[in-house]
This record gives C-alpha cells, sequence and structure tokens, in this order.
C-alpha cells in the first residue's frame, strides 16, 4: 500500500482479523490461511513466536508463502514486533504492543505502511494514536489460551469506555474471541475481531471465519450503545 489509508478503509480490513503463527495451528498454516481466505478473512497478521516458533530461514520462508497468498487476493498481510522482517518483505504494515519499539519510531521507519498498537487505557490508546497509529488492538477482552503474558482480562466495557472517551480511531478487539462473542464484541465499540484460536483450532476454518464475519457486519449494522452516544 503506498499511501497512508483512510480509516475507513482500515475499519474493513479489521473486520474479521486472523493471526496467526505456525504454533498455533493444527493444519500447516499455508492451508489455515487459504480457508481463512476462502471464508473472508480481511486481513492476516504474521505472528510467529511462543513456544516452538520457525527462526531464521524457516521462519522467512513461511512468511513470504503466507504473504503471497494474501496478496493474490489482496488482503493485507502485517507482521507482529518485527519491524526488520516487515520491510524485508515489504509487508502491508507493521503490529506492536506496549513492550514493542516505541510507535513513533515505528512509524518513522514504515512510512506509510499500516501500524497496528496494542492498547489497553484511554491513556496508551491517546498516545499510540499521536504517535502515528492507524488502528489499535485492544484485549484481552475475554481469557485467552494463545498469549502467555496477556494483560489482565478487560471484558468489551473496555471498547465501550475508548469509545466514549470520543476515540474514533478503528479498532479491534482481540483476546478469546469466539464466535458466540462476535457481536458483544462489536456492540461495544469494536469495527472487528481479531482472533486466533478460533480460527486456527476450528475444524472447518472456512466456516468458522464465515460465520465471524457475518456476525462482525450484522452487528455493525445495528449498532450498540456505544456508537449511538
Ligand atoms: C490485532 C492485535 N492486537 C493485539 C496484539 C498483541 O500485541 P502485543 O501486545 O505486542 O503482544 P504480542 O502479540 O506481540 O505477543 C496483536 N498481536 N494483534
Ligand atoms: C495476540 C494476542 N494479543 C492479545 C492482547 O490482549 O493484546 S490476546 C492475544 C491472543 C489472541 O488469541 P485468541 O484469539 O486465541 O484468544
Ligand atoms: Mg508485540
Amino acid at each position: 500500500m503506498s499511501s497512508r489509508m483512510l480509516s475507513e478503509t482500515v475499519r474493513r480490513h479489521l473486520q474479521m482479523y486472523l493471526v496467526l503463527g505456525s504454533v498455533n495451528c493444527l493444519a500447516e498454516p499455508g492451508w489455515v490461511v487459504q480457508q481463512a481466505l476462502a471464508g473472508g478473512a480481511t486481513m492476516v497478521q504474521f505472528r510467529e513466536k511462543g513456544r516452538g516458533a520457525l527462526t531464521g530461514a524457516p521462519r522467512l520462508e513461511l512468511a513470504r508463502r503466507l504473504q503471497d497468498q494474501c496478496r493474490r487476493v489482496g488482503v493485507p498481510f502485517i507482521v507482529n514486533d518485527d519491524v526488520e522482517l516487515a520491510l524485508e518483505l515489504d509487508a502491508d504494515g507493521v503490529h506492536i504492543g506496549q513492550d514493542d519499539e516505541s510507535a513513533a519510531s515505528v512509524r518513522e521507519r514504515i512510512g506509510n505502511r499500516m501500524l497496528g498498537v496494542s492498547a489497553h487505557t484511554i491513556e496508551e490508546a491517546r498516545r499510540a494514536i499521536l504517535q502515528g497509529a492507524d488502528y489499535l488492538g485492544v484485549g484481552p477482552i475475554y481469557p485467552t489460551i494463545s498469549k502467555d503474558d496477556a494483560n489482565a482480562v478487560q471484558g468489551p466495557i473496555i471498547l465501550h469506555e475508548l469509545r466514549k472517551a470520543g476515540m474514533d480511531v478503528p479498532i479491534v478487539g482481540i483476546g478469546g474471541i469466539t464466535v458466540d462473542r462476535v457481536e458483544e464484541v462489536v456492540r461495544a465499540g469494536a469495527d472487528g475481531v481479531a482472533v486466533i484460536s478460533a480460527v486456527t483450532q476450528a475444524e472447518q476454518i472456512r466456516t468458522a471465519v464465515e460465520e465471524m464475519k457475518k456476525k462482525v457486519v450484522l452487528s455493525i449494522k445495528s449498532p450498540g450503545v456505544s456508537q449511538k452516544l
């Protein structure tokens, strides 16, 4: 992507955001991504971390392969944490957290590529926006099995609080989100859902993505309390 994207475009990319690495997958990651794309995933994040994660050449090879799959269908490919890798791949963006390089520094390094920043409080959210975040990842909304060092569970109320504080930035909820929880997350103020296990561990990946995305779209059309304020 060559120019800074409009937030409405970013919002659409956040609707059904798949986050994954090889350690999360029951099946071969390329197959998981292929099925998720077929089901309508709107963005993919390469997050190759945790016990047993690939390193070096195999990690780079997997990233290239998944990126290529996304490119073929015009779905943005985001790299988690690793700005070097994102630049080497010419990825569409980078996602960083509060313990990673600062958002301001990453923004300088990645130019107009998409920048996602994790935020857990209104203060973190404000700072991230000032430093150039295109979207916020907010969580964990529910208990998660996919991140050992996750913060305390926040509940959907954090999304409502961010909106109530006047934040109109694109926001994706993350952490323990399943198909049954999508509506609650979007109605609380998220533009979409970011998921690992609900997709990577699903028996029918394509169907799982289709169902979650459908719920996001329906919930956006019938907004909850936050959007009416
Ligand atoms: C969309 C999205 N939101 C939040 C995160 C978490 O980022 P971070 O806090 O840096 O933790 P790690 O993922 O790096 O372990 C994310 N990756 N994606
Ligand atoms: C990568 C990540 N970040 C989180 C945060 O709270 O910032 S929770 C999380 C893991 C999300 O995986 P699952 O959908 O399996 O719960
Ligand atoms: Mg990180």
